[in-house]
């Protein structure tokens, strides 16, 4: 067969191209298990974290970020062909237990999560860029701020600049143009870092192997990723109406891409409405709502200033405020009295009663909870909606579900001097906040027409909130009117008074549970309503009253 050296001859480029082949296949298989090894080292020293007592990988925002976004994506990515068993696993997993695996939504929401608890609690950037979520906390009692800090191994929880870009876009796609200029900002400083070490690296050594030097393909990569990110980031500071600043970076865009249309149509209508506005004046961001948020700019300003500790009574109010063992000339309290805070004394009545429930307790009310867990929503019952504005799950806990539960309520009654029975209050609300979960300003009251109660007689009066867990950082309860900021204190409970005493809602009344920076925070609502309580908490003669 072989009897021509020509057809031999033929034989070495056969040979040739398969060493060819392999060698571009053994190239790509190596770095794509250099890849996954990176990967799957990354996961496991995460997954650590939780093997750590004092905080679970999730309790950190930027670890359940990291690990949400493993899972709704880069673990699917990962195993692709890679290793049978594992493909085989994933896809168990998601026929078996359809829904489990977070969605890409979900990874959307907690980088929504780590985009909120930046802006409330004005977190630096390159603190949570490096997995250390640093608060200055001010405390109520003195100007010194006390640091809560939930630092982590070093650099095991890092964010990676396509974490950074991605959080950018997040921002961008949801028209959140203010926390779109910051995270691109940082983005394509990252990228300028990375330049400077190649740069250094290609100076500094031989790099024909390769291993120092970008190439072709992951150049025009990087080069893409800057030019989409100052695309964004130029249109990003047009919509803040930072008419200047949008042009210089889109002049920087155009120089990277200098035949790109769209780039070119933007610098030519900037420089015309800069020619033409000089009457925008300053770029005031301040003005710019959040599309996150519902209420203006103005009360978000101060929920976030209240979330920070930042705000204090008004020193009249505070002046009459008191600590006191109280038993309410309760035969049951005068045996054990409670630790009581009144926080403001009128307008609302805001009391916090220390240590009413035990460790026992609570964990009881959230056992029950968990099974019955569904996620919170907004509105009245014909259009609920999931929103940003309520992040948590709840269940309703009956009297009846267990003997703690009727228990809490009859000491609720004890403590409120209200008539707690199932015939004059709600259910017990139980919640658990999500990541970044909060509950923006809102009343607890109901407009008359907003909703029937049943068989409750009237709106809601009176709200005993219950704090089931502690939180690291993060979660206070806060009043915006009366500038009261309540830190979650395990076993403890608030009251508030929802209505006025002529029986209409109390527009101070309104209150907000702050972004969870650390922690899990569960709390449970009782809401006493005005049935069975007329003679109570007795009307006054003036609607104002
Ligand atoms: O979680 C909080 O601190 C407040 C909760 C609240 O206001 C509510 O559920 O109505
Ligand atoms: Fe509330």
């Amino acid at each position: 067969m072989y009897s021509s050296m020509s057809r031999l001859e033929k034989l070495v480029a056969v040979e040739e191209k398969l060493v060819e082949l392999s060698k571009e296949f053994l190239k790509e298989e190596k770095s794509r298990l250099q890849s996954l090894e990176s990967f799957v080292e990354t996961a496991d020293r995460q997954l650590q974290l939780s093997a750590n007592k004092s905080m679970s990988l999730v309790h950190h925002p930027v670890g359940a970020y990291l690990m949400v976004k493993r899972l709704s994506s880069d673990w699917l990515q990962q195993v692709k062909s890679v290793y049978q068993p594992l493909t085989d696993y994933v896809n168990r997993y998601n026929s078996e237990y359809h829904g489990q695996l977070p969605t890409a939504e979900d990874s959307e929401w907690s980088a929504h999560a780590i985009l909120r608890l930046q802006e409330v609690y004005q977190l630096d950037i390159r603190n949570i860029i490096g997995g250390q979520m640093e608060l200055g906390l001010k405390t109520n009692d003195g100007p010194s701020p006390t640091t809560v800090s939930a630092s982590v191994e070093e650099n095991a929880l890092q964010l990676k600049k396509e974490d950074i870009f991605e959080l950018a876009r997040v921002a961008y796609r949801n028209n959140d143009y203010r926390n779109a200029v910051k995270w691109l900002n940082e983005s394509l400083q990252m990228m300028a870092e990375d330049e400077e070490t190649v740069e250094n690296k290609k100076d500094g050594e031989d790099t024909a192997d390769g291993s120092g030097a970008l190439t072709y393909s992951g150049n025009d990569k990087k080069a893409k990723l800057k030019f989409s990110a100052l695309q964004y980031l130029g249109y990003s500071l047009y919509k803040q109406g930072d008419l200047e600043n949008a042009l210089t970076i889109y002049k920087k865009a155009s120089a990277l891409d200098p035949k790109h249309d769209e780039v070119r149509d933007s610098i030519k209508l900037l420089q015309r409405k800069i020619r033409s506005a000089n009457m925008f004046g300053n770029v005031n961001n301040d003005e710019h709502p959040r599309p996150w948020a519902s209420a203006s700019n103005a009360k978000m300003n101060k929920y976030m200033a209240l979330c920070r500790h930042e705000l204090k009574p008004r020193p009249d109010i505070q002046a009459r405020l008191k600590c006191r063992y109280q038993s309410s000339g309760n035969p049951y309290l005068l045996l054990g009295p409670v630790k009581t805070e009144v926080l403001s004394r009128k307008k609302p009545e805001i009391t916090l009663f220390y240590d009413v429930i035990t460790d026992e307790e609570a964990q009881t009310i959230k056992n029950r909870s968990i099974p019955k867990m569904f996620r919170s929503r907004i509105g009245n019952s014909v259009s609920e909606v999931e929103s940003h504005i309520r992040i948590s799950q709840q269940a309703w806990l009956h009297d009846k579900d267990d003997e703690v539960v009727a228990r809490v309520s009859r000491r609720i009654g004890l403590l409120t001097g209200l008539n707690a029975s199932p015939t004059s209050t709600e259910l017990l609300q139980v919640l658990n906040y999500g990541l970044g979960g909060q509950y923006e300003p809102h009343h607890d009251f109901m407009d008359a027409e907003e909703k029937m109660w049943g068989t409750i007689l009237g709106n809601r009066m009176a709200t005993f909130l219950l704090y089931l867990s502690d939180v690291t950082a993060g979660g206070a309860t806060v009043f915006p009117v009366a500038n009261v900021t309540v830190p979650v204190v395990k076993n403890a409970g608030l009251l508030f008074m929802d209505l006025l005493r002529s029986g209409r809602g109390d527009e101070n009344s309104l209150h907000a549970g702050c972004p969870v920076v650390i922690g899990s925070k569960w709390v449970a609502n009782k809401w006493i309503h005005e049935g069975g309580n007329e003679f109570r908490r007795k009307c006054g003669l003036s609607p104002d009253e």
